[in-house]
């Protein structure tokens, strides 16, 4: 099969190093020359995948028989013809569509759908937000509709901050839409992604939930099982179940929920592999979420997911613009036992940017807070060079 990937990052790069591995042809699309799963994929595009009229011309060009999205700021409006033309856009047209925009899901979700969601508003400009944020309360949280990774993510802790967290959020935005959501701050105890996997032809399935702390807005640390309560799980896998099959289609999704003392929130989903997931690169399970996402878009029957070890994750950030990044310590990482490591190669650096993973594992009896903060301390032994 031909698989169009639009969007090469390091969750791309693990989904084509699994389709390669069953014989799948796969062509990258990034915004930039040289990303990581550009790097192992049959070919590669460069274009600007918010124009729709660009998009066309690759899809026209290379007639992929899937059509897989690996980021949310993609001109997600035009998949709908691209389902009419016999193209299957992964999971759906429909759920690439909601997810780009933070409106349309969280408005699926809490309006459609009745799942329980922090109290919430919409602003598109600084006045609006005023206003918004009386309506929502403070402590809230200011988002892009269009951003991810916390770009543009700010807390409003008191009414000095909203004009702040405007302009943060505009200059964080990353499509064409300057629109805000604001929302109650929810006070959970534990958030985790409960990846969930829609299957053509067979039931829908859940792996063991994965816990992770975040920090301005992007993940830090994941571990895999998260220890959450029987009623509190239950009540995701009905949510995730709902929500899912609302937006069609097969694949892998991510989706965040905040665990707290009034039941379970919840947050919003990846129609794709989630960060938070690339914990079970260390080995948790019987298939990484990047070998679901691709059988279950290959109507290739996943029969059961096994948990298999306990492991975390940890990200190695850069910390400085650079145009050649390298890195040090990692033969210090590789000394250990029980422990990986991923550097995705992404051509350049900037704060913040994630350009790698330390993975921890150990058996299942092993408590999961220990192999968090050994994959916590073990990233440290890396740094990133400019
Ligand atoms: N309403 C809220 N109350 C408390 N914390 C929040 C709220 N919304 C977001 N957060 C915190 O910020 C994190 C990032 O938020 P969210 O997942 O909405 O952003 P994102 O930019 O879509 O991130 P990603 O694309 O990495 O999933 C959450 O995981 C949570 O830790
Ligand atoms: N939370 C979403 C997420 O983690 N997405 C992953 O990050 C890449 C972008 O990284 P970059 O900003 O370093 O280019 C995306 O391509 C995807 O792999
Ligand atoms: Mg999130």
């Amino acid at each position: 099969m031909k698989i169009l990937l639009l969007g090469s990052g390091e969750l791309g790069k693990e989904f084509v190093i699994a389709a390669q591995r069953i014989g799948q042809t796969i062509i990258a699309v990034d915004s930039y020359e040289n990303a990581p799963a550009m790097q192992v994929a049959h070919d590669f595009e460069v274009i600007n995948m918010l124009d729709g009229e660009a998009l066309d011309r690759i899809v026209a060009k290379h007639k992929p028989d899937f059509i897989v999205p690996e980021i949310e700021a993609i001109r997600t409006e035009r998949f709908y013809d691209y389902e009419k033309q016999g193209i299957t856009v992964v999971p759906s047209a429909k759920a690439a569509n909601f997810t780009m925009n933070r409106k349309a899901i969280r408005d699926l979700a809490s309006k459609e759908l009745g799942l329980k969601t922090a109290k919430y508003q919409y602003a598109t400009s600084a006045e609006e937000l005023q206003k918004a944020v009386k309506e929502v309360g403070i402590p809230c949280v200011v988002k892009p509709l269009m951003s991810s990774s916390g770009k543009g993510q700010s807390t409003i802790k008191t009414e000095s901050d909203i004009e702040k967290a405007w302009q943060y959020a505009v200059a964080g935005s990353r499509g064409d839409v300057i629109e805000v959501i604001v929302e109650a701050f929810v006070d959970f105890h534990s958030e985790i992604t409960l990846l969930t996997i829609t299957q053509n032809n067979n039931p829908t399935l859940f792996c063991a939930p994965i816990g992770h702390r975040q920090e301005r807005g992007d993940y830090q640390e994941s571990w895999q099982p998260a220890l959450v309560s029987e009623k509190d799980l239950y009540e995701a896998q009905d949510m995730a179940e709902k929500i899912t099959e609302a937006l069609g289609g097969a694949g892998l999704f991510g989706v965040e929920f905040f665990l707290t003392k009034e039941g379970v929130y919840f947050s919003e989903l990846s129609p794709r592999p989630h960060d938070t997931g690339m914990v079970t690169l260390a080995g948790t399970q019987n298939f990484n979420e990047f070998e679901l996402h691709l059988r279950a878009i290959l109507s290739l029957p996943i029969f059961e997911i096994t948990l298999e070890k306990a492991g975390a994750s940890a990200v190695i950030l850069a910390s400085e613009d650079s145009a050649n990044p390298t890195f040090t310590g990692i033969e210090n990482v590789a000394a250990l036992a029980k422990t990986d490591f991923r550097i995705f190669g992404k051509p350049t650096s900037r704060p913040y940017r994630r350009m790698g993973v330390v993975l921890s594992y150990d058996t299942l009896s092993t408590p999961i807070n220990e192999i968090t903060e050994r994959a916590k301390e073990t990233a440290k032994l890396i740094t990133v060079n400019s």
